[in-house]
């Protein structure tokens, strides 16, 4: 159900002791084609905050010193409250290529029939 709990089903090998990608240094930018209550993205920032924390440590580091940048890119910014605030630093890398009002977006993967179906629905 939309809106409720983030769970995580998969994840990438970033902070295993045996992950051969460093994230340290880089730009990395996460994208998602909606976000509407923030929960999803701020629950992912988290999780790759932590495995970039992890890589630090592994590495000698402190806390934060690899400059390690996260950006966000979504195709829609449903304008409403949100539910959760993402850290300042992230959101000046935020990019929205649309702004929505809060209405549900139907999107092609959504049709539970034949994509020729949601085509003439379209129309
Ligand atoms: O800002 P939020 O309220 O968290 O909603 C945004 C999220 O909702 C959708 O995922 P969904 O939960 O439908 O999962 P799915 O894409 O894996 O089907 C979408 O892909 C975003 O990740
Ligand atoms: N398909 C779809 N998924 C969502 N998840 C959060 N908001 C939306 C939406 O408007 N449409």
């Amino acid at each position: 159900m939309p809106g409720v709990q983030v769970t995580k089903t998969q994840w990438l090998n970033f902070g295993g002791a045996d992950s051969l990608v460093s994230l340290l240094g880089r730009k990395i930018l996460i994208v998602d084609e909606v976000d509407d209550s923030r929960k999803t993205l701020v629950y992912a920032v988290a999780e790759l905050l932590k495995d970039i924390r992890t890589q630090e440590i592994q590495a000698g580091m402190q806390p934060g010193e690899s400059n390690t940048e996260i950006g966000i890119f979504v195709v829609y910014n449903k304008e409403k409250p949100k539910a959760e605030e993402l850290p300042e630093a992230i959101m000046r890398n935020y990019y929205p290529a649309a702004t929505t009002p809060d209405r549900w977006l139907f999107f092609p993967w959504d049709c539970t029939t034949d994509i020729s179906v949601h085509t003439e629905l379209s129309k």
